[in-house]
């Protein structure tokens, strides 16, 4: 690269800016792999919480881990009040994605020892508090959805798995199985992506040195953005615009025509599908067949068709999920915190590989504005 002709790659796109143990994208083998295994058998088999705990420590837990690591998840979830007052002093007008992140800001403000430190072993000052993040951003999301309906918070149970306790403390119980376990194969799906722009702001943040709350406040910021986390909430938006399938061609034509991106379609890395979809998509039948609603599946069916018709361009993780969160009774702005819940794990196991062999990440730019002149 010389400094009078640099290659620019805008949004950085195909530049392998590090190397990452965490997860593999591979849009040849439309696969993902989290630290080696299969997302889908992960999704099939494993709780979030051996996910989370396979992101932290590379290796899925055995008996005694997983316990102990239950333990102190399940001990934390509750919001310390000075969180809750911060909470509800924000208006309900506010995104819920600004509550999360300010919620988030406070613990971290809270946290006396919050600096990373020497960084002689980036897991043992990283890990805690990416463990109490985890096990209390589910409060915060479930507690901003209920007050915005004049409900009261709910408090954590802690004979609930991670996935059953989020709802309960949303709906105020306990929903059926299938419920639970869509919700569930939601998150770990959401868990991880590798430097996808949310996880790489919180590279960049802990590159600097900062600490773990200021990065994991940035990737909520990233994420919130409708080109990425922030479009399963516009795919619902969207579906509420369209209404029924038999109006999606049109509604489809008109928002093409107005050069409009059609939201949960498409994906910087996966030019042929994204791999976590059908996953999503099955999870969504079951959720469509227990609240009997034929009329969601045709609707996403008909709008996918008419995208690959128009545009030959396939759905990403946010098409499916928007609906499924839409069935399950989270409000639509909720769509985007839960994604963050879940991605905190990948997140801050990012943070951790990032401080374990860091390096300030600092680009170049090639110079564009004016030539040198001075002062009159
Ligand atoms: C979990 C996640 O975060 S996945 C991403 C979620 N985001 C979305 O669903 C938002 C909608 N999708 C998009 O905006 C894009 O597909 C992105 C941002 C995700 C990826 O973008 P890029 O890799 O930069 O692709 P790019 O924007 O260059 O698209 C290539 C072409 O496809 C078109 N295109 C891509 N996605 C879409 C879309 N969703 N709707 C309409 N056209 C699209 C672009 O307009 C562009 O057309 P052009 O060459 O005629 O200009
Ligand atoms: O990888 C990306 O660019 C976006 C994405 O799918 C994710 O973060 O899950």
């Amino acid at each position: 690269m010389s400094e009078q002709n640099p290659e620019i790659r805008k949004g950085l796109a195909g530049v392998v800016v590090d190397t990452t143990a965490i997860s593999s994208v591979n849009p040849e083998t439309n696969s993902l792999l989290y630290r080696g295994y299969p997302v889908q058998e992960l999704a099939a088999r494993c709780s979030f919480e051996e996910v989370a705990y396979l992101l932290w420590h590379g290796e899925l837990p055995g008996d005694d881990d997983l316990e102990a690591f239950e333990a102190l998840e399940r001990g934390q979830r509750d919001l310390a009040p000075n969180v809750r007052r911060a909470i509800d002093d924000i208006p309900t007008t506010a995104h819920p994605m600004d509550v999360l992140r300010t919620a988030v800001s406070v613990i971290g403000a809270d946290d006396a020892d919050s600096e990373f430190g020497a960084l002689a072993d980036p897991f043992a000052v990283v890990y805690p508090k990416a463990l109490r993040l985890l096990a209390q951003l589910p409060a915060i999301v479930a507690y901003d959805q209920r007050r915005r309906h004049g409900l009261p918070y709910v408090a954590p149970r802690d004979d609930l798995d991670y996935s059953s306790n989020f709802l309960h403390m949303t709906f105020g119980e306990v929903p059926d199985a299938v419920v639970v376990d869509a919700f569930r194969v939601s998150l770990v799906l959401y868990a991880e992506h590798s430097f996808n722009a949310s996880t790489f702001t919180a590279r960049v943040i802990a590159s600097t040195l900062s600490d773990v709350y200021s990065a994991v406040t940035g990737a909520i910021g990233a994420l919130k953005g409708p080109l990425h986390g922030g479009a399963n909430e516009a795919v619902m938006v969207a579906f509420e615009e369209i209404g029924s399938a038999d109006k999606a061609e049109a509604w489809l034509d008109d928002a093409l025509a107005s050069k409009r991106k059609i939201m949960g379609f498409g994906h910087r890395v996966y030019k042929n599908g994204d791999s976590r979809v059908p996953t999503m998509r099955a999870s969504l039948e079951t959720l469509v067949e227990h609240y009997d609603r034929p009329d969601v599946l045709d609707l996403y069916t008909a709008l996918e068709q008419a995208m690959e018709t128009r545009k030959g361009i396939k759905p990403n993780l946010d098409y499916p999920s928007g609906p499924a969160y839409n069935l399950m009774g989270f409000d639509t702005q909720t769509f985007t915190p839960l994604f963050a819940a879940a991605r905190v794990s990948g997140w801050t196991a990012h943070i951790i590989e990032q401080l374990s062999s860091n390096a300030l990440i600092r680009p170049l730019s090639q110079y564009n504005g004016p030539a040198e002149r001075h002062l009159a």
